[in-house]
């Protein structure tokens, strides 16, 4: 099977400044993408791109197995996408901005704007027009116009910006849904790392329009790196008890005097005592691991989280 998506070697530039620059990812059916990058990374840059709102400077785009402008223009239609704001009428109903983009889409069904409607929770909101609605009720709108014409491929540029934290948890649980059920691809932009860590499969990072890296879920759990977490109340002291006692340099004291400890992860018991046994009062031990966003920072070279 081909895959979903394929770019090579994409470039953007705008005026002379890279937005983009030799971006290579890969797609693979049914699995959900976070994408994640500081603000003005090229996230947004990339999904345009991708879903056609923008020509690149250079490189290539391959949608379900075929290349070239013309196929494109008929793979495009497997895409569904919602990039940057939901494009809504203001003046409509949930359901007449469903109508206004099922046909200007060409989608024959009408059935589809209910089921849509419900899908993303809004069966019930009548006569209430789009510019009343919550934002997180315009995200959803947004949304399930992104879904009239049941894509394979969901592009979703930080569709929980701004969202409650119920709102929240509601997108999830949509895209999850729409992954399992309809075993559909969902590329998803998001500064929300811990949200996007509960939500992705997959993670690509973009740093300064270049893909830092690409990693899958597991790949990611094994590299951030677990320890045992020590509070204590004399950390000079801690430190010379893991050199001289417990025989490790694999340890880190941090500003905040919490103690990293990379080894004895299943030897808790023993690190307690020999700390107890030397007179180190311990307030806190714990086996903990490092997040996406603390790996996302140490990737990027420590600079500001996404
Ligand atoms: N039409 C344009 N003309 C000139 N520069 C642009 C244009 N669109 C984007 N850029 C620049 O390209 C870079 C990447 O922008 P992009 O919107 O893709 O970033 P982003 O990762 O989506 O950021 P954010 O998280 O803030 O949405 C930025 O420096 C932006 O200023």
């Amino acid at each position: 099977m081909p895959s979903v998506l394929q770019t090579n070697g994409l470039t953007k530039t705008y005026h002379g400044f890279s937005a983009l620059h030799d971006v290579s990812i890969t797609l693979e059916t049914g699995r959900i993408y976070g994408l994640i990058g500081q603000n003005g990374a090229g996230k947004s840059t990339l999904m345009r791109m991708v879903a056609g709102l923008g020509f690149p400077t250079a490189g290539s785009i391959t949608l379900f197995g075929h290349g070239g402008e013309k196929a494109l223009q008929e793979e495009r239609k497997r895409i569904g996408s919602m990039i940057e704001h939901p494009s809504l009428i203001a003046d409509m109903t949930a359901k007449e901005n469903l109508r206004f983009h099922r046909l200007i889409r060409g989608v024959p069904n009408a059935e589809t704007e209910d089921k849509q409607l419900e899908l993303v929770g809004l069966t019930d909101t009548g006569r209430k027009k789009a510019r009343d609605f919550s934002l997180g009720m315009k995200q959803r709108l947004g949304i399930a116009c992104a879904l009239l014409s049941n894509p394979e491929l969901l592009i979703l540029d930080e569709p929980i910006n701004g969202l409650d934290p119920l709102g929240v948890v509601e997108i999830r649980n949509l895209v999850i849904k729409l992954c399992k059920e309809r075993q559909m691809t969902i590329l998803i932009s998001s500064h929300n790392l811990p949200e996007l860590y509960q939500t992705a499969t997959d993670y690509i990072i973009i740093h300064k329009g270049e893909i830092k890296q690409t990693l899958t879920l597991a790949e990611l759990d094994e590299r951030c790196r677990h320890h045992l977490c020590i509070q204590c109340d004399q950390p000079e002291k801690l430190a010379v008890v893991l050199e001289e006692r417990l025989h490790t340099h694999s340890y880190q004291v941090l500003p905040d005097k919490t103690v990293k400890l990379f080894d004895y992860l299943d030897k808790k018991e023993q690190v307690a005592n020999v700390l107890f046994d030397n007179g180190i009062v311990v307030t806190g031990l714990s086996k903990e691991g490092e997040t996406l966003e603390d790996y996302f920072v140490s990737l990027i070279g420590g600079e500001k989280h996404a």
